[in-house]
């Protein structure tokens, strides 16, 4: 079984650590203290800084929300108009990452070009060489700010196809959604779309962030840790479960979901975008994105893809008792937002760079290098030979 391949972590039941038995996977091991977000996986409830995400979704823009990620409060107005200016300024490309556009976007996948482009964006930030508190907070608004537009260049070179400036007095949500789709976005698809960056701007230790966590907590700098955080996100069973969750849907033919279904348990496939390691009940963010997903689909025409994935939902509960995730709704509402389902994985991304960067900020204000242990599972008390006597 492929490494990489969505099935090939199936199985392996969580077990509790001892002082020299590992728990797999890290199950329940608490690897840090945060101050940023906070998981009642029994009663599905997130929040960040203190506030229920089902407060801050559809009432809070994804700015306020970097905002306070990053900088610790919801911002007033006269904070968010100063947050708001750094990130039109931060957003301009530099040269080398301009230069190097066309030929990435020509030989790499997105998620690929992203963790590429972000590193050359390292090389050539003014603040490349501190790790100060305030040079860290002018990386993180550059990073939030510069994520859509590399999305959205990137698209635009392998497309061939010109990409409008960004508006300055546009959101981000809305900005992104001009530049991929080319035409000015319905003002109900961007409160969506911003609800959606919301949603998945932060949660806890999950495997993307905690790896920021352990490269900045080498002192190594902030665009590093990043780079190694999309990378993570990449993964199916993280972050690329959204894209896999659409080709899922267009796999099957829409009058067999539950057989389909069926089959892919009895084959022990894992369903993406069910499951959670934290949630034992439904992720609240995925009771918004359904909703979402339910309202565009009726927009669109044509509520195929939502059908199905009601149904989906239905049969992975009776079959499994799994509910589904953040990535699992999120695919039909980027599906019907227009968005190419090769860049769901880079939304994420636009979104999560928001916690990414305050979990840096987080760790270099109070570090210590992250160095757990292990246990030696390998052969012992070996007899050397030399080469020609093996
Ligand atoms: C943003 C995010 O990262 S959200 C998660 C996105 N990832 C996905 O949607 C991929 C599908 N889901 C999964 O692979 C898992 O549920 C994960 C990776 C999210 C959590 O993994 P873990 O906590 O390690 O649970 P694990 O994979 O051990 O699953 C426990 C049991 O449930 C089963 N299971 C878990 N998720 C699924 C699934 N989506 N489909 C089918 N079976 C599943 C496992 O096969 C295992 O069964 P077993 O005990 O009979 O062997
Ligand atoms: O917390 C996790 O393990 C995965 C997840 O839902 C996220 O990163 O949003």
């Amino acid at each position: 079984m492929n490494a990489t391949s969505p099935e090939g972590a199936a199985g392996g039941g969580a077990s509790r650590a001892t002082a020299d038995k590992p728990t797999k996977g890290l199950a329940d091991v608490v690897a840090a203290s945060t101050a940023l977000s906070d998981i009642d996986g029994r009663e599905g409830r997130l929040f960040y800084r203190g506030y229920d995400i089902h407060d801050l979704a559809g009432r809070t823009t994804f700015e306020e929300t970097a905002h306070l990620l990053q900088c610790g409060t919801l911002p007033n107005r006269q904070q968010l108009a100063a947050y708001g200016a750094g990130l039109v300024e931060g957003r301009a490309l530099g040269a080398l990452v301009e230069a190097n556009i066309p030929e990435i976007a020509e030989k790499m996948e997105p998620m690929e070009a992203l963790r590429t482009l972000v590193s050359l964006a390292g090389a050539e930030d003014p603040d490349k060489s501190s790790n100060s508190g305030d040079a860290n907070l002018r990386k993180a608004a550059r990073l939030t700010a510069q994520q859509p537009i590399l999305v959205a260049r990137y698209h635009a070179a392998r497309t061939g196809k010109s990409v409008p400036d960004p508006d300055p007095q546009l959101s981000i949500a809305a900005n992104f959604l001009l530049q991929i789709t080319g035409s000015t976005p319905d003002p109900r698809a961007v409160e969506i779309f911003d609800a959606c960056l919301v949603l998945h701007a932060d949660h806890t230790m999950n495997a993307s962030t905690f790896a920021a966590r352990v490269c900045a907590a080498t002192l190594s700098d902030m665009h590093s840790a990043i780079v190694a955080a999309i990378g993570t996100l990449k993964g199916p069973l993280h972050g690329g479960a959204n894209e896999q969750v659409m080709r899922t849907l267009q796999s099957i033919e829409p009058g067999k979901v539950a057989q389909t279904v069926k089959d892919m348990l009895a084959a022990h496939k894992k369903i993406m975008g069910f499951g959670h390691r934290v949630y034992k009940t439904e992720d609240p963010r995925a009771t918004h994105l359904r909703k979402m997903s339910q309202e565009l689909a009726e927009a669109h025409g044509d509520d195929t893809y939502f059908r199905m994935s009601r149904e989906m939902e239905q049969v992975v509960l009776e079959e499994k008792g799994l509910f589904p995730n953040v990535d699992f709704y999120a695919a039909t509402v980027y599906h019907y937002l227009g968005i190419p389902t090769d860049l769901f994985t880079p939304v994420f991304s636009v979104s999560r760079m928001s916690g990414w960067t305050a979990h840096v900020i987080e760790q270099h204000a109070d570090n210590r290098l992250i160095r757990p242990d292990s246990e030696y599972i390998g052969e012992r008390d070996q007899k050397w030979e030399p080469i020609d006597a093996r």
